[in-house]
């Protein structure tokens, strides 16, 4: 029956930090039977934040993805006849128990690039909004992330027992701030029009839904819509005009809705709750956020949480819904249906110029390939060592099958398969398509692996199946960087190991070794990412080490060109085993993809953290031959694509440390030419001695540029995304151009709405938006709510630097409402004073 893909649902919850995304999903479980009783985050007792780190800052950190079913699943055999009405759509899809599985996504700026992983794998989100402050910064970010995979979102207005909840202007701001028109699913019911938060109003269904006072949430009383006639008149009213708005939404997105009034003799509230589910699932599948599904609660007084549940499962889609994922081979993307089926057509990986243009279907990968996953999630647990989650796109991921893993070129034995449960973990023999499981004691596999399974068991699967990537996505840089030292000599080993278990976890977190130096550094997004490393990695982990100080990642990058700089390594002059070879080396700005034709027939171009490495190898043919006689050939051992490799290895570390600052580079050309005459010698010559001359020839480069002047520094700049209130507007906007050095790219909600407005012609006039009158409108004069908490957004572009402790000032500017998020746009040559004075800051602190 569990195979059902139909009656899956991947889901996350997304929303700014603070809004109750923890508290709802500790409801969530406790509802559907998983948990005995409700967690509360402010005790530091739920079962989603379950990292100590987590618990210590109130704010979900990792992605846990929690499996559980709703409704609760029922003993008995299934009800073949729900089923059969379930199918025929005489009775709403969440009479059916469905299998949830739910992916928290974290709430913190410094982690947006974790929600971008996360979400790549959910087929549909619940976006939960702070009821008093609205749509904030973050919302908005996230909310625009999902909409770039496409996932159905629906939107989930929190916190309405609160003072000042505002949920009629919250929904003009989802129109607005959102993008697309609010369905109000549900209106919230506040005791006589204007007194406590005590239910919701279901516009679908058009009845009410009283939450006894106090309880747990599963006491509801249900109003029909004479029993609301009867005892909230007004409520009822204003029932019928959301209906009434309802029907009018879904009629200008889908002609099925037109027809549906038509037949209905024009009444809205004639028109079956199946046919209005029928339509916002076609609606919400298109995944541009265009109609919004809104509903309201206060998951902290238990109101309102299971009705969202049933939302999940009547109008989210089953991952057989969902279009197909995008995959990536080499430097090919395509759709994973058309590579099964055939209909891909790979471009060779190999970058050299002619076998670019050898590009072949690749045909029978169907029969080859038994089932591809995405480990979106690798959490080491004290007890079960690591777990690594995964996403199952297509066929069947068995127990004890072997996974290649074509991010690592690994293979290794999936002995272990798990269902996750709030509380308890379920051996499984099998995960199909659309699934979402654990395996357990993988060794390897680390966050964002794709992992694929074949019919041929070999180590290694056939081409081009070793290249397979599934929703392949770009890693911001890191801007962040410290050094991390072992307490004594003993704890290095450990560290390092702990280190590794990190990274696996977190492949946007780095880590580097200085080889000059010997020092270990970590870098990542942002202070409170590299802040959390460390408490995972000394608090939770035990290391025992030592973090320095927090510092900003700046690049160098070379302003000048080099000549060709040969050298020769010579491990025997060491007194090392032995180990001989050369390499020739010419640095240069780069700034484009540079044209392959500039270049020899048989160059490999590896472009990386926004540098080029070229390895020409003139005096050889493609496969490595003397293009004549005269010319010496490569050794028996080595073939020209490990010389190529070693080279470009060697080039890669010599840009990871700059020559003035040590910081990493940027924006450089490095040119290697291979000359087997000068370069090779014979069996002495080892893939490590050329990965080292290649170094040293690109280092002896870098100097003689820096000996030039040639050498500048350059500066992450971010562009940033501030919620704040209209009245502090102004204060902000001096701060960030005047003191910060910032530039304005767009200010407040008119500028927005103006956009939206030239991005879809006729939509969100926040006039034509229907929302039931907040509780503090009563009695006032008209217009009020425009003003009421009304949040402005600038959006700007601040050198990093300037951004360091923004948080603080920003809070103290705006009375503790304001709200930013930032993300690199770019690394920027500093010129002038700005450079001149962190020169003599680098200096200063050295
Ligand atoms: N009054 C009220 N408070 C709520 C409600 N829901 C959540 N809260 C409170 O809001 C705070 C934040 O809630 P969380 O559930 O931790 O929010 P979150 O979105 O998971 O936060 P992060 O994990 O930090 O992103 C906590 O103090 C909750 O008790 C609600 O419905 N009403």
């Amino acid at each position: 029956m569990w195979q059902n893909t139909d009656r899956t649902r991947n889901i996350g919850i997304i929303a700014h930090i603070d809004a109750g995304k923890t508290t709802t999903t500790e409801r969530m479980l406790y509802y559907s039977g998983h948990t005995r009783r409700i967690g509360d985050v402010d005790e530091g007792s739920t079962v989603t934040d379950f990292l100590p780190a987590e618990r210590a800052r109130g704010i979900t950190i990792q992605s846990a993805a929690i499996t559980f079913n709703w409704p609760p699943q029922v003993d008995s055999a299934e009800d073949v006849k729900t089923a059969e009405a379930v199918a025929s759509q005489s009775l709403p899809r969440s009479t059916l128990s469905h299998r949830i599985n739910l992916i928290d996504t974290p709430g913190h700026a410094d982690f947006t690039f974790e929600v971008r992983r996360s979400l790549r794998i959910l087929d549909g989100a619940v976006c939960v909004l702070d009821g008093v402050a609205g749509v904030e910064a973050q919302t908005e970010q996230v909310w625009n992330q999902a909409a770039d995979w496409k996932i159905p979102r629906i939107a989930y207005v929190n916190k309405l027992d609160r003072d000042g909840a505002a949920f009629g202007q919250t929904v003009r701001e989802i129109g607005v701030r959102l993008g697309g028109w609010p369905a109000l699913c549900q209106i919230p019911w506040f005791e006589g029009g204007r007194g406590n938060f005590c239910g919701v109003v279901d516009v679908v269904n058009l009845v009410g839904l009283k939450y006894a006072s106090g309880g747990d949430g599963k006491s509801i009383t249900t109003y029909n819509m004479t029993h609301l006639e009867a005892e909230e008149p007004a409520l009822a009213q204003e029932l019928r005009k959301a209906r009434a708005a309802l029907v009018e939404v879904l009629s200008e997105h889908d002609d099925a809705m037109v027809e549906a009034f038509l037949d209905a003799e024009e009444d809205h509230l004639a028109i079956t709750p199946a046919q209005i589910l029928s339509c916002i699932r076609q609606c919400l599948n298109a995944g541009d956020g265009k109609v919004i599904p809104v509903f309201a609660g206060a998951s902290f007084r238990n109101i309102g949480v299971q009705p969202v549940l049933d939302a999940v499962n009547n109008m989210l889609p089953s991952p057989a819904e969902r279009p197909q994922a995008e995959v990536s081979i080499g430097a090919t993307t395509g759709y994973l249906d058309d590579l099964l089926a055939g209909r891909m057509i790979v471009h060779s990986s190999t970058k050299s110029k002619s076998s670019r243009q050898a590009v072949v279907p690749v045909v029978g990968i169907d029969k080859t390939l038994k089932g591809c996953a995405l480990a979106f999630k690798v959490v080491n647990d004290s007890r079960k060592g690591m777990l690594v989650y995964i996403r199952v796109y297509s066929g069947t991921i068995e127990r004890n099958a072997l996974l290649y893993n074509t991010n690592l070129k690994q293979s290794e034995r999936a002995t272990n398969l798990l269902r996750m449960y709030a509380n308890e973990s379920v051996p499984v023999q099998s995960l199909e398509a659309g699934q979402i499981g654990v395996i357990a004691g993988s060794k390897y596999a680390r966050t964002g692996d794709t992992l694929i399974s074949c019919a041929t068991n070999k180590a290694v699967p056939p081409s081009p199946l070793d290249q397979l990537q599934l929703r392949p996505i770009h890693v911001p840089p890191p801007v962040f960087f410290a050094s991390i030292e072992p307490n004594s000599l003993k704890d290095e080993k450990d560290m390092h190991d702990k280190l590794n278990l990190l990274l696996r976890e977190d492949p946007s977190l780095h880590v580097t070794q200085d080889e000059d130096t010997g020092q270990t550094l970590i870098s990542g997004m942002g202070e409170l990412h590299l802040e959390i490393a460390r408490d995972r990695l000394v608090g939770d982990l035990k290391a025992n080490a030592t973090m320095g100080k927090i510092a900003i990642g700046y690049r160098e990058t070379v302003t000048q060109t080099s000549r060709s700089n040969s050298k020769i390594f010579d491990s025997s002059a060491r007194g090392d085993a032995k180990g001989k070879a050369g390499c020739t080396a010419a640095v240069e700005p780069y700034r484009s993809r540079t044209l392959m034709d500039e270049h020899s027939d048989n160059a490999l171009q590896h472009e990386q953290d926004g540098n080029l490495v070229i390895v020409e190898a003139p005096t050889l043919d493609r496969k490595g031959r003397p293009l004549d006689d005269d010319c010496v050939s490569l050794p028996g051992h080595l073939t020209l694509n490990e010389v190529q490799s070693a080279f470009t290895n060697g080039a890669l570390a010599a840009l990871a440390r700059g020559p003035g600052f040590s910081y990493p580079m940027r924006n450089v050309q490095v040119t290697l030419t291979l000359d087997p005459a000068k370069h090779i010698f014979g069996s002495d010559t080892s893939y490590a001695s050329l990965t080292a001359a290649a170094r040293l020839a690109t280092i002896a480069a870098f100097r003689e540029v820096s000996s030039m002047g040639g050498i500048a520094i350059m500066e992450p700049v971010m562009n940033v995304d501030i919620g704040a209130d209209d009245a502090s507007i102004g204060s902000i906007i001096q701060d960030i151009s005047s003191s910060r050095g910032g530039q304005i790219v767009s200010l407040g909600d008119n500028e927005e709405a103006e956009a939206n407005a030239q991005a879809f012609p006729r939509e969100i006039d926040v006039s034509r938006i229907y929302a039931p009158k907040d509780p503090f409108e009563f009695g006032s004069s008209a217009g009020l709510d425009q003003q009421v908490n009304k949040q402005r957004s600038i959006k700007a572009k601040v050198p990093l630097k300037e951004m360091v402790g923004y948080l603080k000032h920003l809070r103290s500017m705006t009375g503790g409402r304001g709200t930013f998020t930032m993300s690199v746009d770019r690394f920027e040559r500093m010129t002038g004073q700005r450079e001149k004075a962190l020169i003599a800051e680098l200096r200063g602190g050295a």
